[in-house]
């Protein structure tokens, strides 16, 4: 049974305009002699989730950028169908508005204040802060503070929703919690995720594409096939994946620790633990 897929393709499969939601071919990008992107072909397909992997400074987030239209691209380059919306690494809230009006500031095509409200209130209630809708900002946790900006995203219903290193301030717990919740967010709206992340564990349980950037093209794609609920980092498939990518990245990978449980990170037997509490019934 084959878990998971390596592709050595340099570019996602092809699609037609029907299937994709964001199609990217030969971006360049330069911020004055300094090339950062040269070349990079990318398909995203409507409801895929796709995660951005790549060393420091080669050039994620500014395909994300350019995929968000924050910064001008070539025509031709970069062809979108349907709408982007984004969140960042600091949730980038107004400190003089509360919770709802921050998410219902991304409504500002939609005239009447009632159904901006309304909207921005449904949208928070999926990220569970219903009761934070008046609260300022700076009264919010880290975590809070980055639902209320996955709402701000959420709230006009994008086609593409962009994820630039969301997590990465936040605490392990935390972030796992963050995990499920964009899982539920993105089987619920039906939406493509593009997330960049500096950790392959988190674009392993997430992800069914994993994407390397290096030299500014895609070097390799990765396609995951198991289910999420079945990526365990210690299975052999993921293992070998999660090197495959640790190696295109230039890192030594460290094997996993089969003791440490996959989802909080915590050791489950010590060597010492000989109860045999958690070896089952023979
Ligand atoms: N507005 C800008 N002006 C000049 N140089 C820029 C600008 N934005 C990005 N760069 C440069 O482009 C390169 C790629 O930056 P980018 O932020 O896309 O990298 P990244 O892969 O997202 O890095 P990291 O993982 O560290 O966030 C870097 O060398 C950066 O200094």
């Amino acid at each position: 049974m084959a878990f998971l897929k390596t592709s050595p393709t340099t570019a996602a499969p092809s699609a037609d305009a029907s299937t994709y939601v964001a199609r990217v071919r030969d971006h360049h990008r330069a911020f004055g002699r300094h090339q950062v992107l040269r070349g990079i072909d990318l398909d995203i397909r409507h409801g895929e989730f796709v995660a951005l992997l790549g060393r420091s400074g080669c050039g994620k987030s500014t395909l994300l950028r350019s995929l968000a239209r924050l910064d001008p691209t070539p025509p031709g380059e970069v062809e979108l169908h349907g709408r982007t919306a984004v969140a960042f690494q600091e949730p980038r809230l107004l400190p003089w508005r509360d919770v709802r009006e921050n998410v219902a500031l991304a409504l500002l095509n939609t005239p009447e204040k009632g159904v901006r409200h309304e909207r921005a209130e449904q949208t928070l209630a999926e990220v569970s802060l219903t009761e934070k809708l008046h609260a300022w900002p700076l009264q919010l946790s880290g975590g809070q503070a980055q639902r209320v900006s996955l709402a701000r995203a959420l709230v006009s219903n994008p086609r593409l929703l962009l994820l630039d290193e969301p997590f990465s301030a936040l605490d392990a717990l935390t972030r796992i919690e963050m995990h499920q919740l964009v899982i539920e967010l993105w089987r619920h709206h039906s939406m493509a995720v593009l997330i960049v992340t500096h950790d392959v564990d988190e674009a392993l349980a997430l992800a069914d594409r994993l994407v390397v950037l290096d030299e500014g093209r895609v070097a390799r794609t990765w396609e995951i096939t198991s289910p999420r609920s079945d990526r365990n980092p210690a299975k052999p498939e993921i293992a070998t994946a999660r090197a495959e990518i640790l190696s295109a990245l230039g890192v030594q990978p460290t094997p996993p620790n089969p003791n440490r449980d996959p989802i909080t990170g915590e050791l489950r037997n010590r060597p010492d633990d000989r109860s045999g509490n958690d070896r089952g019934a023979a």
